[in-house]
């Protein structure tokens, strides 16, 4: 046997699919000192009773990408390792059995064929052909991914074992972690039941017990378990072994062909959490009693797609716990409370679909110190405070599980773990009618109802419920005064007598504007991609106000806290807590606040992208000179006990001007309209500034150092390969959601990264990046092309525009 270990460079903590895969992948990468320790033996804790599918289809490129480099190794590895896998790319089947269900599909499929995932849509008839056991009588249409497939997950996490032992890596079975021992705010040492192993770089792979492994040092996993059946039958005439999966996801249940048999399973709406109180010591290679009441609900389902199963002999009903999270997408990357420690766990019943690409992609951030692409998605750094909470996971994770099968419809807001961060206004804004949403726990108006009008969203893929209102809104905003409530914004403060040098070096925008100035203030990585999209007031030579995204404060905080220069004099701190947000915005806003205020908010005297403390409504507030709704306006940050005071006050003045309270979804009606960039879909990591008409803020002349200067030096030599460009529909019955394919002269080349609908010119809106990768474009060739989108699977002719729709010379604004 091996000698044990006393270092290494990497520890791995998890011989399931994705441990394995990782240690395969970063052996692969020259980092053959990797040692993997497992506590029983190799897929012992969950890989073992995973089901086995592969499916590649998700929302999101990044994402389908990955999956698809699951398919490129299981595609090869069992060649390169001589250990069989069970791979077979026998194709992958999904059913729509009504209307709407049918609709998602065929937008599913126009997404896919944009992210290069082959998709065909099938008549019911068809879809028998593939699948000839199935009942059609309540089919409407069919997809088929003929790149999709199936694995057999003890095998292939063999297999992975022992491709990464070929490449260099060492795994450990028996061996448990019992601690970690932490110094200067990184993890050296994995403490283990066979003795201590000093390293760089622990990754957290011990699935549903991920959370436990984390809690050990402090880092937080937000998972947990939950009880998943799928039952096993014996052999049944007419199942073949190059049956495609299926999945039927109206009757929430899933398929694949196994010796002959089917294993057939789903996504019960009333799933059962799993080890609530703690673990049972030494839950190896076992399963939980088979729970045929709780399964009946799904066999009842599969009886009605599948008759056969009425005769097939049972061999098995599995009831295995696996590790689910509450939106439902896996966890990777380093923790944001410990420098070294990464996370790669969460699978949510995909691990064998994800583990292969999930290995790669962790093990090249591993190695580059960044994602490989963006992977935000994926990322440990989306989740928030309210992830802390294990009893707030369970309940989110609880609905994701049930709604795992249901339509995924356009806006859909969750119910569980509701309402959790209130702002201070949250009643008052309740009782004038606000219909809220959810980010990161809190809670956020994204809608008013009027008198009488149902304060409720009804979800569709058709024009929605809250149309009228945000129209209101919109309106009121373009041609008075409104006010959102926006107190959910990240805000952070740097202080320190290096702070100016500091936050130069980690942001493209100039950081050296004069106190009272607000910049625009992208942060780079190094390949020049927007990781994160800031407002920067200057308080003082030596303190700045630091505003983000809701949805990106534990990101935001954390490439901060890990990009500025140590050495320097320089303190980050989340003040989150301390300010409400109110932005008050339209033509009539100064008339409101001159009502409030003595201080001076003239064009003169409060020009835009400056901030000032003023005195409203006996309140000190903070307020910035911005909009992002592209009206006159500003974003009163007030100290939270005087919120209500000023929410009040503001409403009383603008009274005579009839403002209105607005949601997030006119914001993004009025954004769209103006040609704001949202953050996470229109910019992010995979864009840089000069692909997203963003190089005016950007710092490169001179010579001032900053991340992701190099990349952008290079970049900006060189034809761009995409450039994101605005496009109005004429028909104003299209509804633009986002991700419809992009053509241009008849050629596919991209899709949508946002689309809505814009009031005040009556037309839907889109954005999205016209990609050249091989020949480059510019400004001329973008604007010169006849341009349609695919709104799923139907062709409608779009204008493209460069400048905003709405206000471009900035009247409205700078007024
Ligand atoms: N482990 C079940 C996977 C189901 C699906 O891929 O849809």
């Amino acid at each position: 046997m091996a000698e044990f270990p006393t270092q290494a460079q990497v520890v791995i903590v998890g011989g399931g699919i994705i441990g394995t895969s990782t240690a395969y992948h970063l052996a692969k990468l020259g980092y053959k000192d990797t040692v993997l320790i497992e506590r029983h033996k190799l897929t012992s804790g969950s890989t073992f009773h995973a089901a086995g599918l592969v499916g590649q289809l998700r929302s999101n490129a990044n994402i389908t990408q990955l999956l698809g480099e699951s398919v490129k190794i299981y595609q090869t590895l069992e060649q390169e390792t001589g250990l069989a896998t069970g791979w077979k790319m026998n194709g992958g089947l999904r059913l729509a059995c009504n209307a709407e269900r049918w609709t998602e599909v065929k937008r599913q499929a126009t997404t896919a064929r944009s992210f290069g995932l082959e998709m065909h849509l099938l008549t019911p008839r068809e879809a028998q052909e593939l699948w000839p056991l199935m009942d059609i009588s309540d089919v409407v249409g069919a997809a088929f991914l003929p790149t999709d497939g199936q694995a057999n997950p003890s095998d292939i996490t063999g297999s992975l074992a022992k491709g990464a032992r070929m490449n260099g890596a060492r795994i450990f079975e028996d061996t448990e972690v019992t601690g970690f021992k932490v110094e200067g705010g990184r993890v050296t040492v994995v403490e283990t039941s066979r003795g201590p192993i000093a390293c760089e770089i622990v990754v957290n792979c011990a699935g549903q017990w991920a959370r436990e492994v984390g809690a050990m040092v402090g880092v937080n996993v937000p998972l947990v378990s939950v009880e998943h059946q799928y039952m096993v039958t014996e052999r049944i005439a007419g199942v073949t072994s190059n049956l495609p999966t299926l999945r039927d996801p109206d009757r929430l249940t899933y398929y694949k062909e196994e010796v002959g048999g089917l294993v057939m399973g789903g996504y019960e709406p009333n799933p059962i959490p799993w080890a609530v109180g703690g673990f049972p010591e030494k839950f190896n290679f076992q399963l939980l009693q088979s729970n045929f009441d709780h399964f009946e609900q799904l066999m009842e389902l599969a009886l009605g797609r599948v008759p056969a199963l009425q005769t097939a002999g049972i061999k098995q009903l599995i009831n295995g716990p696996e590790s689910f999270t509450p939106d439902g997408n896996f966890i990777l990357g380093q923790a944001p409370e410990l420098t070294g420690f990464y996370v790669g766990a969460g699978f949510n019943a995909f691990g064998i679909a994800s583990g292969g690409g999930a290995g790669k992609v962790l093990a090249e951030w591993i190695v580059g110190g960044e994602p490989p692409y963006d992977l935000s998605p994926v990322d440990i750094l989306r989740f928030g405070r309210n992830h802390q909470d294990v009893n707030w996971v369970r309940a989110r994770t609880l609905e994701a599980y049930s709604k795992h099968y249901t339509i995924a419809w356009p806006h859909e807001e969750h119910k569980s773990g509701r309402p959790l961060r209130r702002s201070p206004l949250y009643d008052r804004l309740k009782a004038q009618g606000a219909v809220f949403g959810e980010k990161l726990g809190w809670e956020r108006p994204n809608w008013f109802a009027a008198e009488g009008e149902d304060a409720s969203d009804h979800y569709t893929f058709g024009r929605p419920n809250w149309t009228d209102a945000v129209a209101r809104e919109h309106q009121a905003t373009r041609e008075g005064v409104t006010v959102f409530d926006q107190t959910s914004f990240a805000k952070f403060m740097l202080i320190g007598k290096d702070a100016e040098a500091a936050l130069s070096f980690v942001s493209a925008g100039d950081m050296t504007r004069p106190v009272g100035s607000l910049t625009y203030a992208p942060m780079l990585n190094a390949r020049g991609g927007i990781e994160c999209d800031l407002t920067v007031g200057r308080l003082s030579t030596t303190a700045y106000y630091i505003v983000a995204g809701t949805g990106a404060a534990t990101k935001d905080f954390d490439w901060l806290k890990r990009h500025l220069p140590q050495a320097l004099d320089a303190h980050l701190m989340d003040v989150s807590s301390m300010y409400s947000v109110l932005s008050l915005m339209g033509p009539n806003a100064r008339k409101v606040l001159e009502k409030l205020t003595r201080d001076d908010v003239s064009n003169a005297g409060f020009p835009f992208a400056t901030l000032r403390t003023i005195n409203l409504a006996g309140a000190p507030v903070m307020a910035l000179r911005l909009t992002f709704v592209g009206e006159l306006g500003w974003e009163l940050h007030i100290p939270v006990e005087f919120a209500a005071t000023v929410y009040d006050a503001l409403m009383a003045a603008g009274a005579e001007f009839g403002i209105r309270n607005a949601g997030y979804r006119a914001i993004e009606t009025l954004r769209l309209e103006k040609g704001y960039w949202a953050s996470g879909s229109d910019i992010g990591p995979d864009h840089t500034p000069f692909e997203s008409g963003l190089g005016w803020a950007i710092k490169l002349d001179g010579h001032a150092p900053f991340i992701g200067r190099e990349a952008l030096e290079q970049k900006r030599a060189a034809p761009l390969r995409k450039r994101l460009a605005g496009f109005t529909v004429d028909d104003p019955s299209v509804v633009l959601l986002g991700r419809e394919t992009l053509y241009r002269d008849g050629e596919r080349v991209g899709w949508l990264s946002s689309g809505g609908f814009g009031h005040t010119i009556g037309k839907p809106i889109g954005y999205g990046y016209v990609r050249q990768p091989e020949t480059g474009l510019d400004d001329a060739f973008v604007l010169s092309g006849h341009y349609e989108l695919d709104v799923g699977t139907v062709r409608v002719p779009a204008k493209v525009h460069l400048a905003p729709l709405y206000d471009p010379d900035m009247k409205k604004i700078l007024a």
